[in-house]
């Protein structure tokens, strides 16, 4: 299965260091969910990652091999992406046909039973659809296309909260049935995260953090119980995000291998909660803004 390997890649853009001196392995099967405030880098660096914009240092490979100098290797990446088609005259049908006959792996009848279940008229001029519609286009290009690695980038633009849930089941039956890489980025992790085998957090250009969903969400818990108990079970330690409400106080605790910290809050008798990946991405982006 494919790796995609990320060495050292920077993007200047003029003045502005948009990457810089990004490292990192993605490994596939699976879903990487590539996450980060508005202008962290993701669209950057997703677009180093399809071979879309060439990096001012640095490289990235597929299987070892470099994906600026493969030409095979290109059509190993799918990027999709919220593109502008309003000057698209053809029928959405059409361009798929198009896609059919150029892409090997495309699969015609999952585009059409993907546009089905989105109730998207395919028999459209694609320059027709609305917003949503135009998201809905994008990502059933996107899956039928079965491309080793497949990236969206905020594919869901637009697409309405029981569409997005058809992307989401969308990308759990191919990862059952036709298992790839898939690279997701998303301002939704709440609603997500629950597809993501890894995450990788970008922050100001940079990998703030990334890992298994599982380690990620070890690295930390909450602890809920009377205010000032609580504030001598956390004295030094890293409190990620705290609330008071009256004599009760609940506290976000970021810790790498939190278990033995977890299981003698536990014995405290404080009330334990477990981390989701969106606690700890707004907490650390939140933190790292203040410290800025
Ligand atoms: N074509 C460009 N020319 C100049 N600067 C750019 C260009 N594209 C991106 N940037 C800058 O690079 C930085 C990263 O932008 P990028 O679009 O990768 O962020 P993002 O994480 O995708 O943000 P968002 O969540 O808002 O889509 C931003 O500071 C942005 O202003």
């Amino acid at each position: 299965m494919k790796a995609m390997e990320v060495q050292h890649v920077s993007v200047d853009f003029k003045k502005e260091k948009a990457l810089n001196d990004i490292t990192i392995t993605l490994n596939g099967p699976g879903v990487y969910g590539m996450l980060g405030r508005n202008g962290a880098g993701k669209t950057t660096l997703l677009s180093v990652m399809a071979n879309y914009l060439f990096p001012t240092d640095g490289a990235v490979y597929i299987d070892g091999e470099p994906l600026f100098e493969q030409k095979k290797q290109t059509s190993q990446v799918y990027f999709c992406y919220p593109k502008d088609i309003s000057a698209e005259t053809e029928k959405a049908s059409k361009l798929l046909k198009r896609m059919d006959r150029m892409i090997p792996s495309f699969d015609m009848e999952v585009a059409k039973k993907l546009a089905k279940r989105f109730n998207l008229n395919l028999n459209k001029r694609a320059s027709s659809y609305s917003t949503g519609m135009a998201s809905m286009f994008q990502v059933v290009k996107g899956i039928a296309t079965r491309a080793p690695i497949t990236i969206f980038d905020e594919a869901y633009a637009g697409m309405d909260a029981p569409a997005r849930e058809i992307f989401y089941e969308a990308i759990q039956e191919e990862q059952e049935h036709h298992p790839r890489l898939f690279i997701i980025s998303t301002h939704y992790i709440s609603e997500v995260e629950y597809l993501f085998d890894h995450a990788i957090i970008l922050h100001n250009g940079s990998v703030l953090k990334e890992g298994s969903y599982e380690e990620l969400l070890s690295s930390g818990f909450s602890v809920t119980g009377e205010a000032s108990q609580v504030d001598a079970f956390t004295k030094g330690l890293e409190v990620l995000k705290e609330k008071t409400l009256g004599g009760t106080k609940q506290v976000v605790i970021f810790k790498e291998d939190a278990d033995g910290l977890k299981q003698e809050a536990e014995e405290l008798g404080f009330e334990i909660g477990s981390l989701t990946l969106q606690d700890l991405f707004t907490s650390l982006t939140k933190e790292e803004q203040q410290d800025d």
